[in-house]
């Protein structure tokens, strides 16, 4: 058997093979990537899926010299295995490990940082532009995207900005109709007519923004994506090449379940099953007491309605969307267009459960200032994957939305502390809610063995005291409060307090000046930002307020924190259990 792949330290060796070669190292690289991802995790299908492009664009473009961008990156790993990293990736988003999206920091051929998606035409084109300005005439620039991200509003503000442009960028649409869930829209569907043959040529939308247009073309046949790559590298301007390619190709389950197989978790390489995992007897998953609760209130309550921005399995958004397709909605990779949709929503008596990640919020911010909270209106921000994620890393993180919600007037912040908080606050804010609210949670499982009781209806502002203290009390938000909780089983000492905030904003005063005089000590923990967020709160109270209490906050740090477990995370950031239980025991 031919072992090629053991010969490619970098791009330069891809170049020396002939043609007919380059199927069997596509072989290969696909057999690497689904051994390891089978033991280690990650993204699989995307990565499968492009093989033979990346092969390609190897091949026919000068890397690192010629400049490739991946958008999004999950779809990046036989790039990584390819130049240079081939031997480190058993090690993909692990603690210490590489990266699994493109990273500046890493390595040459990482041109661009990435991980939030739609990005890459813009960055392509900056750089072809900068070549341009210093006379590097012969560098070629390459942005390749999916067809989900190429449907947001940043990546036609790209490519309306490249038509107009003399700029030597090529894009390539990398079409496989599917984001995380299948892909949604009027774009979706002018892909389908235009791979289908039913499309007009003289209504190619790319063609009509002055790309030079050529495609669709299967993405899994080198010998014709390896012509097609040479023939427009000597096209000068901006090129659009759309390419056919299967999510998970070359491994049945994964061509067969793409929304499962896009990060399927541990599986058997050679058979592709998915490993039995024993889970059935942990806690819920936020998501999921999330979404079955919002079906269950929307069955009673018609002002309800669901946006998630191309995240519906992820959010479980999908339950609301199964029972009422009518009432929900995934609008695709479109945070700001979410946002301004619930607003618009709101304004004529709906009540919008707008689910999206606290990372994926961040491109929505000025929607969230200008068209929801200046008008005050009753939006219902559901934001997930707040706190640290995990294996996914600095990209992804929900730490800044305490600090970047906190300084916008009318909005309420809230952080529930387990599922049936979460479960009795969708409950609260759907009987009626004068200002748009927040609640974060973060990914991954509860605490409780029965979320699923009789609703109560919260009282927002209330500040929970979970044990009372002496000298010295824990003041928390959220569900890093449980942190507090396990450390009090084990620490030696008892004479701490633990206080619950379910809202940071707006926060409890009475109860602040009460605290301020029982404790001496007040430590902050928070799973977010340790600048600007609830510890910064709680540290603008007691200054305006206090000289005799002492105040420790202990939060992320002002750094970007690199992937690896979210209890590794948390110990890097001095939030974890056993830190809690030094801070006790000290
Ligand atoms: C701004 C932003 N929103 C949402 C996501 C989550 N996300 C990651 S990949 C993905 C789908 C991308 O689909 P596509 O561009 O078609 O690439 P494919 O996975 O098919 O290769 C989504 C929604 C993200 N990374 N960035
Ligand atoms: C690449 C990307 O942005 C998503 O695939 C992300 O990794 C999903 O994160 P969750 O696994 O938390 O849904
Ligand atoms: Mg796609």
């Amino acid at each position: 058997m031919s072992d090629l792949l053991s010969k490619i330290a970098v791009p330069g060796d891809i170049r020396m093979l002939e043609i007919p070669e380059l199927s069997t190292l596509a072989h290969e690289v696909r057999q690497f990537i689904i051994d390891i991802v089978a033991v280690k995790e990650g993204h699989l299908g995307a990565s499968l899926g492009v093989v033979e492009l990346t092969i390609a664009l190897h091949y026919v473009f000068n890397t690192p010299d010629d400049l490739l961008v991946w958008d999004v990156g999950h779809q990046a790993y036989g790039h990584k295995i390819l130049t240079g990293r081939k031997n480190d990736f058993h090690t993909n988003r692990q603690k210490g490990g590489i990266s699994g999206f493109p990273n500046r920091k890493e390595s040459i051929y990482d041109t661009f940082g990435v991980g939030h998606s739609s990005t890459a035409i813009s960055a392509a084109l900056g750089m072809a532009i900068a070549s341009k300005l210093q006379k590097k005439t012969k560098r070629q620039h390459v942005a390749v995207v999916g067809d989900a991200s190429i449907a947001s509003g940043m990546a036609f503000e790209g490519l309306n900005h490249a038509g107009v442009s003399d700029a030597n960028i090529l894009v390539i649409l990398n079409d496989n109709a599917i984001g995380i869930d299948p892909s949604v829209g009027a774009l979706k569907d002018y892909l389908t007519s235009v791979k289908s043959g039913i499309n007009p040529p003289e209504n190619n939308m790319i063609k009509s923004l002055n790309f030079d247009y050529s495609g669709p073309i299967d993405g899994h046949d080198l010998p014709r994506l390896i012509r097609e790559l040479k023939r427009l590298k000597k096209v000068k301007g901006p090129k659009f090449l759309h390419v056919i390619t299967t999510k998970g190709k070359g491994l049945k389950q994964a061509e067969e379940n793409q929304v499962k197989y896009h990060a399927p978790g541990k599986f058997d390489n050679l058979t592709g099953e998915l490993l039995p995992n024993d889970e059935g007897h942990l806690p819920a998953k936020y998501q999921d007491v999330f979404g079955l609760t919002l079906v269950e209130l929307a069955t009673k309550n018609q002002k309800i309605v669901g946006i998630t921005p191309a995240m519906p399995t992820g959010s479980s958004m999908k339950f609301m969307m199964d029972a009422f397709p009518e009432r929900g909605f995934d609008v695709g990779i479109a945070e700001q267009h979410a946002v301004t949709l619930a607003a618009g929503m709101a304004t004529q008596g709906l009540l919008p459960f707008c689910a999206i990640y606290s990372t994926f919020l961040q491109r929505a911010y000025d929607q969230v200032i200008h068209d929801v909270a200046l008008q005050q209106l009753p939006v219902v921000f559901c934001l997930d994957r707040a706190g640290l994620v995990g294996e996914d890393g600095a990209t992804h993180h929900g730490l800044y939305d305490l600090a970047y919600l906190n300084c916008i007037p009318q909005i309420q912040i809230v952080a529930p502390i387990n599922e049936l908080e979460l479960r009795n606050l969708l409950y609260t804010v759907q009987l009626g809610i004068e200002y748009p609210i927040a609640i974060r949670y973060p990914r991954g499982r509860g605490v409780l063995k029965d979320w699923k009781k009789p609703f109560e209806k919260l009282d927002l502002k209330k500040v929970k005291m979970l044990k009372k203290g002496t000298s010295s009390a824990f003041l928390t938000t959220g569900t890093i409060g449980n942190n507090v909780i396990s450390a009090f089983e084990r620490a030696t000492n008892n004479k701490w307090g633990h206080y619950h905030f379910l809202s940071v904003k707006p926060i409890d005063e009475t109860v602040l000046h009460e605290l301020c005089k029982i404790y001496k000590k007040l430590v902050t923990i928070e799973d977010g930002t340790v600048k600007g967020g609830f510890g910064s709160i709680i540290a603008n109270f007691v200054a305006e307020n206090y000289t005799d209490v002492e105040l420790e906050i202990k939060g992320v740090p002002d750094e970007y924190i690199e992937h690896a477990t979210v209890v590794e995370q948390q110990e890097y950031c001095g939030i974890d259990t056993q830190a809690i239980v030094e801070i006790i025991n000290n």
